[in-house]
């Protein structure tokens, strides 16, 4: 028999974007949801630190969850700006998204470093959410499982379980240009990475999920988000609209 398909999680991802006033865009995404918008899928929105601990009280446990968008490895400690695992916790978030490829690129995060800090989240109590993709060079050069199953295996944390850990497949020219793998590149990428899960977790890694992200829109979502292996989405630009961002969960109603 075949192991049951991972609950789907679609999760927002709102880089440097939102204000207090966001607050009115997060009601709008807790309605919608509430109203069984994203069907059988969890939805997520990581905010900007500055907002995670105001969206958390307010939602007061509903959904959607609230999520950090990177965390530093180490619990506490003199490290000027940064933000640990354990505070994002207690500012009310339950996930946090480590190694996207804007801090690979902005901040020069490496493959250790990313496991660092989602070991750091799953000490904290938090699903960390690994990001892993190729550039549009590599693909070029036909690299992307090569590119892919490095970062997996040099990001993925100790003690990953289905629970506690969730990889999201980001191909880095997919990322704010419009543009997509085709459904079968896709399908491509993620049973890769399934069976690379599965020789990493074994049995448990038939249940991690295995986000896409990249241009993901109301458009595109429901093609996205039906392929095998996909099991949600990852959104950045799409998920600062209630609209656009309950349009895609409605893949899943
Ligand atoms: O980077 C992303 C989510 O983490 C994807 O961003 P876009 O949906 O804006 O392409």
């Amino acid at each position: 028999m075949a192991p049951a398909r991972p609950r789907p999680l679609v999760a927002g991802n709102w880089k440097m974007n939102g204000l207090a006033a966001s607050a009115a865009e997060l009601d709008a995404i807790a309605e919608g949801v509430a109203a069984g918008g994203a069907g059988r899928a969890e939805a997520l929105i990581c905010p900007p630190f500055t907002l995670i601990a105001a969206f958390a009280a307010r939602l007061a446990g509903k959904a959607p969850a609230i999520g950090g968008q990177d965390c530093h490895a180490k619990p506490s400690g003199a490290h000027t700006g940064d933000v640990a695992a354990e505070m994002l916790r207690d500012a009310g978030a339950s996930h946090v998204i480590v190694g996207h490829s804007e801090r690979r690129t902005d901040h020069g995060e490496t493959d250790d470093v990313v496991k660092a800090k989602a070991e750091a989240a799953l000490r904290a109590g938090l699903v960390a959410i690994v990001c892993i993709g190729e550039t549009r060079a590599e693909r070029e050069a036909g690299k992307t499982l090569d590119v892919v199953g490095t970062q997996l295996a040099g990001s993925l944390p100790a003690g990953a379980t289905a629970a506690n850990t969730v990889i999201a497949y980001e191909p880095v020219w997919a990322i704010g240009t419009g543009l997509t793998p085709t459904a079968a590149d896709v399908k491509e990428v993620h049973n890769f990475i399934r069976g690379q899960l599965s020789v990493a977790l074994a049995s448990e890694g038939a249940g991690v999920r295995i986000l896409y992200g990249g241009s993901v829109k109301p458009a595109n979502a429901a093609e996205l988000m039906g392929v095998e292996n996909v099991d949600g989405a990852l959104i950045g630009g799409a998920s600062l609209k209630a609209a656009d961002f309950l349009g895609i969960a409605a893949a899943y109603k």
